[in-house]
């Protein structure tokens, strides 16, 4: 028999042997010891295995390099060598797909990467590369294993080498599940989707203790990266939720409207929501004054399949609205402007979010629907000196590099320089529908009333009587609703009710869109 620390004791038999086996592999179950596993669930987290267990479909987890163990010395390590060296690899499935995973055990060195672990994890993805899958860290480690110096900060650059590597060929997930900081912090930040948990799983580059040091600044570790600062504020963390169950669910839901790579198309289901259905709703939850606000994610609600969709940043930039959803069983990205905060102008923050997002989609063969509601963007100085230009050119440039079928719906609002950005037919919408309710202009007539009418407003006897009777002229004359068809800048003017089976016959129609780009190494993108 062995031990966790000590080597295998010598069976003479096979059944020996195999016994042997059996009693090292519980050993390897069962983990370091019953007090660490108490201390782990004193913090209110699960252990890797059982995350492992709620990720993947039941009994479906093939376990790589379950023996491995550290050959490091120095600082007593040489007595301790516990098996999986602090962090649990290999493959299951997710809704019968295969998905990779790697989940560090706290329990061991606080899941801090050594060496041995940090291989065990470039091999993982290697695999997850090369079969075309996706990957998932369950992360909860303290970063780089301290008594094991450089060669633990090596093991995190081969980890980056691969994400990057990675990056729009198989959707990579990171579920942050306990305190992440340094190196621990970077590799979701390459990744495609970052889910946290509350209370228990923080992520920065240098914890409270080195921010006093150097600032001067009191903050706790939540306050500093815990979930609700990165899913409102900084927007690092996609998701966030109150316990690690509802969490590893959700990722089972964002894995089922994925493809595995970016070689296939998104897995499509059968709907029961009928393509044809009607969305009378739709024509009381939308104001046709413009200055009105609604709410755009019962709009969403209203044209998807059973009403159902995966909201993707749901609290940060709540001024852009960024979903995967289906429509007819079709997985699609939804980018939709959400009048009800700060009227549904696009920031700075806004266009990075999108940005990403469309980036996502087009990766993994999404189509994208863009719902339009949009007064510009933000003025001030604040958005000028941040970078607006450059943070708004992230979601025009990612638009117009998308190659995945495009459709831009236009409900009301379509002003300036943001109707363009918003997936126009200008930068190539392979089909733009607008409401009987839409205004697309350069900007709003009252706007444009005072700029080109400010002579003849300022000598008029009644200046109020006569900007609103250039304001009417203005409206009556570029601002109709059936200006942009008449020019063909928009396909056609639909009624509301008919959106969803509008969208539904387009992308049935652009399914097999194929587009060849010119070759070159990348592009340079804004950032
Ligand atoms: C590139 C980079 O990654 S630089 C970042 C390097 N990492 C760090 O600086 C983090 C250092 N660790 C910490 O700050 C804390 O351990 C935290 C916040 C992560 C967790 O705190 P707690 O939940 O209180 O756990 P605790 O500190 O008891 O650690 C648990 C065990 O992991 C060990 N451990 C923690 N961090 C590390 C580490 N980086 N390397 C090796 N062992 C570690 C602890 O010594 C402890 O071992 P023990 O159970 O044998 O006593």
């Amino acid at each position: 028999m062995s031990n966790l620390e000590g080597a295998p004791v010598e069976a003479s038999d096979v059944r020996g042997r195999v016994a042997e086996l059996h009693a090292i592999r519980e050993q390897v179950r069962r983990g370091p010891s019953e007090r660490a596993t108490q201390a782990q669930k004193a913090k209110g987290k699960l252990t890797a295995r059982e995350r492992i267990e709620l990720l993947l479909d039941e009994g479906s987890f093939t376990e790589v390099e379950p023996l491995r163990r550290h050959r490091a010395s120095g600082f007593g390590l040489e007595a301790k060598r516990p098996y999986t060296d602090g962090v649990i690899t290999g493959w299951g499935t997710v809704h019968g797909r295969t998905v990779f995973v790697y989940a560090h055990d706290f329990r061991i060195f606080g899941g801090a990467l050594g060496e041995a672990h940090a291989t065990k994890i470039h091999k993982i993805m290697d695999k997850a590369i090369a079969a075309g899958a996706p990957l998932v860290s369950l992360n909860d480690g303290a970063g780089a294993r301290i008594q094991e110096g450089v060669s633990a900060l090596a093991g995190y650059g081969g980890i980056f080498q691969r994400n990057t590597k990675a990056s729009g060929v198989i959707p990579q997930i990171s579920v942050m599940l306990g305190p992440c900081a340094g190196g621990a912090a970077y590799s979701p930040a390459l990744t495609d989707f970052v889910f946290m948990v509350r209370d228990t799983s923080q992520m920065f580059i240098t914890g409270p203790d080195v921010v006093r040091a150097v600032t001067g600044e009191e903050i706790s570790q939540n306050g500093l990266g815990g979930a609700d600062v990165h899913a409102e504020t900084s927007g690092v963390a996609h998701f966030a939720y109150d316990d690690e169950e509802t969490c590893l669910e959700e990722v089972r839901y964002l894995l089922s409207l994925l493809p595995q790579n970016n070689r296939e198309n998104p897995p499509r289901v059968e709907s029961e929501d009928p393509a044809d259905r009607l969305g009378e709703a739709l024509l009381d939850l939308v104001p046709a004054d413009g200055n009105r606000p609604y709410d755009m994610r019962k709009v969403i609600e209203e044209i998807v399949d059973d009403g159902e969709y995966l909201e993707i940043h749901e609290r940060w930039a709540t001024n852009i609205i960024c979903a995967l959803s289906r429509l007819d069983g079709r997985v699609v990205g939804i980018v939709a402007n959400q009048p009800q905060s700060l009227a549904g102008v696009l920031d700075i923050e806004a266009s990075e979010k999108a940005a990403r997002f469309i980036q996502m989609c087009d990766a993994f063969n999404i189509p994208i629907i863009t719902l339009l509601d949009v007064p510009g963007f933000l003025p001030g100085v604040d958005q000028e000196h941040g970078g607006i230009i450059r943070h708004g050119a992230k979601l025009l440039y990612a638009y117009c590099n998308a190659t995945v079928p495009r459709i831009s719906v236009i409900l009301r609002k379509a002003y300036g320089g943001a109707y363009i950005v918003m997936d126009s037919q200008s930068i190539g919408a392979d089909l733009t529908y607008a409401w009987p309710t839409n205004e697309i202009a350069v900007m709003g007539a009252e706007g444009a009333a005072n700029v080109i009418f400010r002579k003849q407003i300022a000598e008029a006897d009644d200046p109020e009587a006569m900007r609103s009777r250039m304001v009417k002229e203005y409206k009556a004359e570029l601002m109709h609703p059936y200006y942009a068809a008449e020019r063909g800048l928009v396909d056609d003017v639909i009624d509301p009710v008919e959106t969803r089976s509008v969208l539904i016959r387009s992308l049935a129609m652009l399914a097999n869109k194929h587009a060849d780009l010119p070759a070159r190494k990348h592009g340079n993108p804004p950032q």
